[in-house]
């Protein structure tokens, strides 16, 4: 009983003695000057996106910049501006268990994993300059491999003058500016492809989201064999901090509430399915369907459905048997309207409509109007 007691207050000593460490180091952090290197220790895309904003609203960073570098689990990030559902594919990546984030940045949607590292400059306004954090880059990788790398005009980086090896984003305060960009040096080409490729079809989509520019995308080991994650941490951290890399300007971070109070909240509101759904821009989806039904009547259906922040706000139908169709509007309204498009949540909806539209006979027709609804769905 005593010596359980004394471990614990052991313990808890322990953990104040590295509280105080903590708070005194990011108090020298904050007022120090010079330039920093963080590198996460998460492989969580919330949680770096999460830091690298506690990071853009708390560090001052008039007197020195920051570079942040850090690399995920297999993910896909979008724009702040995009509509998820057009830009990946959003049911894959949810039964794959993937990460799906919004970023705070515009621009388009990219695919992480483990063999892309991503760098955040973080800087004061007057500094912000993007071309010339890429050129760091370029200029880092060049001078240590033997690699032909160049900037184009949309500031992607480019391989060999034609595949992209890295995208560019970045948010602009009033004060403070971050600019982020991918490098691929090892990423599952295949698995980048499957899921940036949306199954929800363009036709008859009406939405004034951001959209992706497809690229040619190639990695860098395809150049440099052999390239690491740690290797390139190292070139990279060394040019920003100009060979002046020690342990005290170079820092392995493992981001953390105790150590960056308001961290959890920034780290929630990036993963809550407002944030990264509910904040589609509105659009909508329009489809005509026509089949030989029974007696060959050709039988003929429009659907135009609105979505709203995520949710569907207005189901149009046009139809050549108003009359039967009558019958099913009320249920459709019911079980769709308010609805989020979300997977399980619109399967249920239909269910429903399928079931209850059974009482009003004509099964073969009713069952046609809910599968016309869930190929517009995409479900
Ligand atoms: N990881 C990665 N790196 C480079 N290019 C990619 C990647 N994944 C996909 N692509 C290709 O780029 C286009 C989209 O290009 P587009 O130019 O539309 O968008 C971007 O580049 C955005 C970059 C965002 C960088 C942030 C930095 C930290 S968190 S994410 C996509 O369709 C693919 O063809």
């Amino acid at each position: 009983m005593m010596v359980t007691m004394v471990t614990r207050y052991m313990k808890i000593k322990l953990q104040f003695c590295q509280q105080i460490q903590t708070w005194n180091r990011l108090k020298w952090y904050s007022t120090k000057s010079g330039d920093l290197v963080f590198v996460s220790l998460s492989n969580d895309i919330f949680m770096n996106l999460a830091f690298e904003d506690w990071l853009y609203e708390n560090e001052n960073v008039k007197a020195k910049s920051i570079l942040l570098m850090w690399k995920n689990k297999p993910t896909v990030v979008i724009g702040r501006h995009q509509n998820p559902y057009l830009e990946c594919d959003v049911w894959k990546i949810a039964k794959n268990n993937l990460s799906l984030a919004r970023r705070k940045s515009g621009g388009g949607a990219v695919y992480h994993d483990e063999g892309n590292i991503n760098c955040s400059f973080i800087k004061d306004r007057s500094l912000y300059n993007r071309f010339s954090n890429l050129d760091l880059v370029v200029k880092a990788l060049s001078s240590h491999w033997n690699v032909d790398l160049s900037i184009n005009t949309r500031e992607d980086i480019l391989l060999d003058g034609f595949y992209k090896v890295s995208g560019t984003a970045s948010k602009l305060g009033r004060n403070t500016t971050y600019h982020h960009f991918t490098l691929i040096f090892d990423v599952d080409k295949d698995k980048l492809f499957e899921y940036l490729d949306s199954p929800m079809s363009t036709v008859g989509v009406h939405s004034r989201a951001t959209q992706s520019l497809k690229s040619r995308v190639k990695n860098l080991s395809d150049s440099i064999p052999g390239v690491t994650y740690d290797s390139l941490v190292d070139v990279i951290g060394q040019q920003f901090l100009q060979g002046k890399k020690n342990i005290d300007n170079f820092q392995f971070i493992n981001p953390s509430e105790a150590q960056f109070p308001g961290l959890q909240k920034i780290y929630d509101e990036l993963c809550d399915w407002e944030w990264i759904y509910g904040r589609t821009p509105n659009f909508s989806l329009t489809r005509h369907f026509a089949k030989n039904l029974e007696y060959y009547i050709e039988h003929q259906i429009t659907i135009n459905v609105n979505i709203e922040k995520g949710r569907i706000e207005k189901i149009d139908i046009d139809t050549n048997f108003n009359e039967t169709y009558l019958k099913m509007r009320p249920l459709i309204q019911e079980h769709l309207i308010g609805t989020r498009f979300w997977l399980n949540d619109l399967q249920m909806s239909l269910d429903m409509i399928l079931q209850e539209s059974r009482h009003f006979g004509e099964i073969e027709l009713h069952s046609w109007v809910v599968n016309c609804l869930s190929k517009v769905l995409c479900v």
